[in-house]
């Protein structure tokens, strides 16, 4: 959460000149609500089958780059539908995470205590990004076009 997938996944998208999709964007469109009110109203695991859901359609029918949200590799259908993809892990230190997200509410997972939060919340995921990952990529201290760089070079794509 905050690594800047939606960020760096639009800025990779421009330079590949293919088309940019989020899975929150999605999910948010097809719901009219926001993440948050998804969260809250119907509780966590609605909103995994919803992103699964987003996933696969998006999968599907998008050619292009793809940005999802930071839990969505929870579900194992999902992780499921990852599998023979090119799946680009971005990652960071604590600090940084804190620095991204600020203390906003647009991230109720991230609502209260964030710092306590993330360590807890990658702590059970960091596995899953590393299994499902063809590239690990550093974010920490460098720019959204410095991680799309090192994007670029670790999935030995060119620009358009
Ligand atoms: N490399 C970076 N350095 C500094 N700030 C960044 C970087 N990438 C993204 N951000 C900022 O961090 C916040 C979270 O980025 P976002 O792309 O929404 O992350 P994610 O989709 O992974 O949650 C945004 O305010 C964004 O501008
Ligand atoms: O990590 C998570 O569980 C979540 C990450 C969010 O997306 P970003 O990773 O784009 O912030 C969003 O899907 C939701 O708030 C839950
Ligand atoms: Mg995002």
């Amino acid at each position: 959460m905050g690594v800047g997938k939606s960020t760096v996944g639009g800025l990779l998208a421009q330079r590949l000149g293919v088309a940019y999709r989020d899975t929150d964007e999605d999910i948010v469109a097809a719901e009219g609500r926001t993440v948050a009110d998804i969260f809250v109203e119907d509780g966590e695991p609605a909103f995994r089958a919803l992103e699964k859901r987003a996933v696969q359609e998006a999968l599907t029918t998008h050619d292009g780059v793809l940005a999802l949200g930071g839990g969505a590799i929870l579900d194992a259908g999902t992780r499921a539908l990852l599998a023979g993809q090119r799946v680009v892990y971005l990652s960071m230190d604590v600090e940084e995470a804190v620095r991204r997200t600020g203390l906003g509410a647009a991230r109720p997972l991230l609502a209260v205590n964030p710092r306590k939060q993330w360590r807890e919340l990658m702590e059970a995921r960091r596995h899953l990004y590393e299994e499902a990952a063809t590239a690990v990529v550093p974010t920490d201290g460098r720019t959204p076009e410095e991680v799309t760089d090192a994007v670029l070079d670790a999935l030995e794509l060119k620009e358009a």
